[in-house]
């Protein structure tokens, strides 16, 4: 039998949106920047899976006059395993380092809620920020990102780690859960003389403009994109190109090695009894369910964007000649954020 050759690159798909910017995250960005300058500090979250995509240069542009630090969430999910399974912490430090270099003079941390060490360097940060403050009403932090990074996550946890209290903020695994900014939530204690520190939610913001349909792949596949804008069944084709290119064995207990999906899905289907009428496949349930099981670390945990030294000032040097990103962005927010006002939103 022939052996097995992974796709090595993914092919472009025109009909794929690039587009998800919607008149809440219009209104949110417009209602962020007109309260930044009442913050002390922005925590910009980013996904540590897609650290160049899930940046959304619309938060630079409208809210970069305050301090910032950034936080690549969901760490857990994108560390490395190796054919082997075996975790290759060395490999993750290096890719962190290159992050931290893209992101100077900002300060960059990677969390994962489900350990208390992460988000304790957060607090730290966050607490050294208050007592270098002059505030005398406490120290207000803002967290922003784009939809469904783990901002409300990230503030729930650094509540806790911090007080031991529970949830403040409501959290959800689809986009949009936090549609409006909400009310200051303490996450640091007033003590020896210095006052607390509040941490203040706002809903996610997309790009308003997706330069390519791979980023957008990308971002839906990490669930920034409601499932339903992209048919499940592309997107889990997306995350088999890259499963191919990790490790083909992480999908076996449903497939062979293969390049179509509807061979893995229909093996899934089976197994799983997602079945229509007359026996045939539910391909869209079983693709949903193969995207699920990625999300959630049970089909490999790597990441999907390269990071290497030279890949950010690519990416910047790509849209500059894709006819200015940035600018772009400006326009259709300006535009969006009209028509939101327009409908009332
Ligand atoms: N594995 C893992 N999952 C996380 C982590 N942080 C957040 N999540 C999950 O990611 C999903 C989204 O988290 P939220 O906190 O609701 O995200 P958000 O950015 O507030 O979302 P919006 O409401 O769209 O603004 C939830 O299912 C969380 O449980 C993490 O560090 N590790």
């Amino acid at each position: 039998m022939a052996a097995f050759v992974p796709r090595q690159v993914y092919p472009h798909l025109e009909s794929i949106p690039r587009s998800y910017y919607l008149g809440h995250h219009a209104a949110g960005l417009a209602k962020m920047t007109s309260m930044v300058s009442q913050m002390d500090l922005v925590i910009e979250c980013r996904d540590y899976r897609v650290p160049i995509v899930s940046r959304n240069p619309m938060f630079e542009a409208n809210l970069g006059e305050r301090p910032r630090m950034i936080v690549y969430t969901k760490q857990d999910l994108g560390s490395n395993v190796t054919r082997m399974g075996k975790h290759t912490r060395k490999e993750d430090m290096q890719r962190e380092k290159i992050i931290k270099k893209w992101d100077a003079p900002s300060i960059s941390f990677f969390t994962d809620i489900k350990s208390p060490t992460t988000i304790k360097r957060v607090l730290d940060f966050a607490r050294a920020h208050a007592n270098a403050s002059t505030s005398l009403f406490g120290t207000r932090l803002m967290v922003v990102g784009m939809p469904n990074v783990g901002k409300s996550s990230l503030l729930n946890a650094l509540r806790n780690v911090s007080l031991g209290k529970k949830k403040a903020a409501r959290t959800g695994d689809q986009p949009g859960v936090t549609r409006k900014i909400g009310s200051d939530v303490k996450i640091i204690e007033a003590q020896d003389g210095r006052e607390a520190v509040y941490v203040l939610d706002t809903p996610g913001v997309f790009v308003p403009y997706v330069p390519d349909a791979e980023s957008m792949l990308k971002l839906a596949l990490c669930g920034s994109v409601k499932d339903t804008i992209i048919p499940p069944t592309t997107i889990a084709d997306y995350l088999l190109y890259h499963l191919n290119l990790v490790d083909p064995d992480l999908y076996n207990m449903f497939s062979e090695p293969t390049n179509d999906i509807f061979g893995v899905l229909e093996g899934l289907a089976r197994k799983q009894g997602r079945l229509k009428k007359g026996g045939l496949p539910d391909f869209e349930s079983s693709a949903l369910q193969f995207i699920q099981r990625w999300r959630s670390g049970q089909m490999g945990k790597f990441i999907l964007d390269d990071v290497t030294e030279d890949a950010l000032a690519e990416r910047t040097q790509h849209l500059e000649l894709l006819g200015g990103s940035m600018n772009q962005a400006r326009k259709a927010a300006k535009q969006l954020k009209k028509e939101a006002y327009l409908a009332g939103g």
